[in-house]
């Protein structure tokens, strides 16, 4: 017998596994729906501008390999910080902000996750909205923590089911812990409405829950950075203590670059020195410390006037593209004669939209026509282009028919 006969073969990942499926798939009109990454319009991944330039600047300064500190590059954390918070902002200024930098979004929740389990004094258990991106359930219970839900989605209206979730929130425990997704909901694509997040907000005091936000799509989603980072701005102002994770996978395409901050807001710069020392403590003999390259290339767009210009543009440009790919895929379902209701395609926000399609009409897109998209019936708007939109539509309606 061998040593490893008691390993067994695991289960696909359920996202990065259909872009397995897809590359293995022949057929010339295959589409791939899966992982959120964007494409352009002629399907490709797509490196930046404010990037490359960025990135020609980091190489011209000839800087060094050394080691960065345990919370990464000051520069980025900095950056980071501002970009979520508002150059104005007053916590900021006070400095009662403890930001590292982390392994991407990814990285950023799970250091997240070890400090509320070692430090945090409510109850260890974080609710997720129901459904939430499929990584956050495995990374909350690899750090210790007990996972619950809320209500979250309606799938009659293919919308935010406020109803359910205020319903829900009031009656977590008190001294929880609760996710929210700051923009571009994964993988529903639906946001909830300002009014609507100043409720959260009043609930979330009342039950005296504890806020944790994950921004993964901050600017991706309205095209606008103020806009996209409001909810978790509002709560700081509304006094809420919270813990918040970035990433900058999406917003600057630096998706294998792993760039990422995580950030606890504290009620003083004392306080905040005790935090920062404890992240290091647990961040050492988990990775020990970040990746260069990324955070340089970051660091200069968000600290480079022209270059952080040059960003906000393709960042209107990217969520633009993906806004008129909805309208385009409405009015081509429309154009094939389906009688749904497709306006939830268009209402949603940000890289996902979550078709309502069900297991067997998802099974069928990939066996039939080559679409790939998670089972949940998710899709990447990004991975549609102009050329397979008509192609996508006229495949959503024969299986929907
Ligand atoms: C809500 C949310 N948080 C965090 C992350 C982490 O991304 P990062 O570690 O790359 O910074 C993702 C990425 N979700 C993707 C885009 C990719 C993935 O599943 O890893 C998705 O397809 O859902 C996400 O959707």
């Amino acid at each position: 017998s061998s040593l490893w006969d008691g390993v067994e073969m695991g289960p696909p990942d359920p996202i990065l596994g259909v872009s397995e499926a897809f590359k293995r798939d022949t057929n010339t009109n295959k589409i791939n729906l899966g992982v959120g990454a964007y494409r352009d319009d002629e399907g490709k991944p797509f490196v930046l501008q404010s990037v490359k330039q960025a990135e020609d600047k980091v190489r011209n300064m000839s800087l060094d390999k050394e080691y960065l500190p345990i919370t990464g590059l000051a520069d980025f954390a900095k950056g980071a910080a501002k970009l979520a918070f508002g150059q104005d902002s007053q916590h900021l200024a006070e400095g009662r902000n403890v930001t590292v930098q982390t392994i991407s979004g990814t990285g950023s929740l799970r250091v997240g996750g070890s400090f509320l389990q070692k430090f945090f004094p409510g109850n260890k258990v974080v609710y997720l909205p129901s459904p939430s991106w499929g990584n956050h359930t495995p990374i909350f219970k690899h750090a210790g923590l007990d996972v619950a839900s809320y209500r979250y989605y309606d799938r009659a209206t293919c919308g935010f089911d406020a109803a359910g979730a205020m319903e829900d929130i009031s009656n977590i425990p008190e001294n929880s812990i609760i996710l929210f997704h700051a923009c571009a909901h994964n993988p529903t694509g639906v946001d909830p409405k300002q009014e609507q997040w100043k409720e959260l907000s009043k609930i979330v005091k009342d039950r005296k829950l504890f806020p944790f936000f994950d921004m993964a799509y901050q600017g991706f989603a309205s095209g606008s950075l103020d806009k996209d980072a409001w909810p978790v701005r509002y709560f700081m102002d509304e006094g809420h203590s919270l813990v918040l994770s970035q990433s900058f996978a999406k917003n600057m395409g630096l998706y294998g670059e792993r760039v990422g901050g995580f950030t606890v807001l504290c009620s003083s710069a004392e306080e905040a020195k005790r935090v920062e020392s404890q992240i290091k403590i647990l961040i050492r003999p988990m990775y020990s410390n970040p990746p260069l390259n990324g955070a340089r290339i970051a660091s200069t767009i968000l600290n480079t006037p022209e270059l952080y210009e040059l960003w906000l543009g393709e960042l209107r440009q990217m969520s633009g593209r993906i806004i008129s790919m909805r309208e385009q895929l409405v009015a081509n379902l429309q154009k094939e004669g389906s009688t749904h209701n497709w306006q939830h395609i268009t209402d949603q926000i940000g890289m996902f939209c979550f078709t309502g399609l069900n297991p067997d009409q998802v099974e069928r897109l990939t066996k039939d026509f080559s679409i790939y998209l998670t089972k949940d019936g998710r899709i990447s708007v990004a991975g549609i282009s102009s050329n397979n939109n008509a192609y996508l539509a006229h495949a959503m309606h024969e299986v929907t028919k």
